[in-house]
């Protein structure tokens, strides 16, 4: 049985800072192993590009599942090879295995379908049963997620399932004033949901290495902050129709700008409307952190994803605490998405119970309250077709 998982973890070095993901994919491999079956797991780790590199090997994660699972996992050293082909062939029923990075071979991510396929086609024929419980990959076409479980018969997850249960209250009438938060870095990706979520929510607030882009797009300096300059006409459209729907859009009136890209450089508070040249900025200032707060005190409904700031320095992680303690103070159904969101809650040593749904899947949440067709969950869907 082939089982695509989110195992997406942070990683210091081979060390992992927080092993949410491989924590939420437990119980569907505990399960299928404790009724019989061989459990080949297959996941991504970062964006390698197509090609192996020891930076993004899933063998540190392997060795958490096994201690997680109480287990031990076979690791197979590549995704379709010789490796793989052992692992698989070693399998006895009831154990698990995990192969290596799927995005070091170049059909998984490809756009090409027919190489797309020729991938799929290996990787299926490792199993004979497909398990999609990747929740934080549906919304990728890739070989893993879209074209395996049309080469096998296959069936959602637990967590794939208990995901879009969720999901499926924040599309179907959620309660208003329903606010949408916005931060962290995958700018140009999140960038693409805003269009769609403008036409859903009351309000969107915006902080994180997104808020630069608008800033820009204002016509305000950003310094050395990040910035998607090929959207900056994009926003600028967002901005209008924002305005045009009257949906409140809340952008930082002051960040923290900081010498440089580090946990100890020197920075102060200064206002959005004047970023010096030489700055960058890693968080949402205080003036910030009581607007937001103040914009989701009335809120009953509240999705946030992204980090307001690059949490993982303590210097640069009161902006993300901060929206973190308005959504456990407040009475609204809120639900946090994302690995690296989830994993600032964590950090940030806040009550994951003070939160109605903390979701693994950042990207795939937001496409999914788009309101989105996302591949990974029509495949699951679709009739199985004949390989
Ligand atoms: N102002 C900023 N400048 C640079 N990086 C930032 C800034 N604000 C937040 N980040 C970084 O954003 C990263 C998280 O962004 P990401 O978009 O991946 O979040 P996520 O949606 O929770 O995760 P995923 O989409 O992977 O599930 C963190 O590592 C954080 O340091
Ligand atoms: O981290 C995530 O959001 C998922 O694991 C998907 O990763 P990706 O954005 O690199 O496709």
């Amino acid at each position: 049985m082939l089982v695509r998982a989110d195992l997406n973890v942070p990683l210091d070095g081979e060390t992992i800072t927080d092993d949410g993901r491989i924590r939420a994919s437990i119980p569907t491999i505990r399960n299928l192993a404790g009724r019989g079956a061989m459990v080949i797991v297959c996941a991504h780790l970062g964006r390698p590009k197509g090609t192996p590199n020891p930076k993004y090997s899933l063998a540190p994660v392997a060795k958490r599942l096994a201690e997680l699972l109480g287990e031990p996992v076979e690791f197979a050293s590549d995704v379709v090879g010789e490796s793989a082909q052992a692992a698989m062939a070693g399998l006895r029923d009831g154990q698990v295995a995990l192969l290596e990075n799927l995005r070091f071979e170049p059909g998984e991510e490809s756009k090409d379908d027919a190489e797309r396929a020729l991938f799929a086609g290996r990787l299926a024929a490792l199993a004979d049963l497909y398990v999609g419980d990747g929740f934080g990959a549906v919304h990728r076409k890739h070989a893993s997620v879209y074209d395996v479980p049309r080469l096998l018969p296959h069936a959602a997850g637990g967590l794939v399932l208990a995901e879009v249960e969720v999901l499926k209250r924040l599309t179907e009438d959620p309660a208003r004033p329903y606010a949408v938060v916005l931060g962290g870095a995958k700018v140009s990706d999140k960038l693409g949901v805003i269009a769609n979520l403008l036409t859903k929510v009351d309000r969107l607030l915006i902080g994180g290495g997104m808020a630069y882009t608008f800033l820009k797009a204002q016509g305000y300096e950003v310094g050395k902050s990040l910035l998607q300059e090929d959207k900056l006409g994009d926003v600028r459209g967002f901005l209008d129709e924002a305005a045009a729907r009257g949906v409140e859009l809340v952008l930082p009136v002051d960040v923290l700008a900081a010498e440089g890209f580090a946990a100890d450089a020197a920075h102060e508070a200064v206002d959005a409307t004047a970023i010096p040249a030489d700055r960058e900025g890693l968080d949402i200032g205080p003036r910030t952190r009581e607007l937001f707060a103040a914009k989701l005190a009335d809120a009953k409904t509240v999705f946030w994803n992204g980090p307001m700031g690059v949490f993982e320095f303590d210097a640069f992680s009161g902006g993300t605490r901060a929206v973190a303690e308005a959504l456990i103070a407040s009475d609204a159904f809120t639900v946090v998405g994302g690995g690296d969101s989830a994993a600032a809650v964590r950090r940030l040593g806040l009550p994951e119970d003070g939160f109605s749904h903390i979701s693994t899947g950042g990207g795939a949440s937001l496409e999914y309250l788009e309101g989105k067709t996302l591949p990974g969950l029509a495949a699951l869907e679709d009739d199985q077709v004949e390989s």
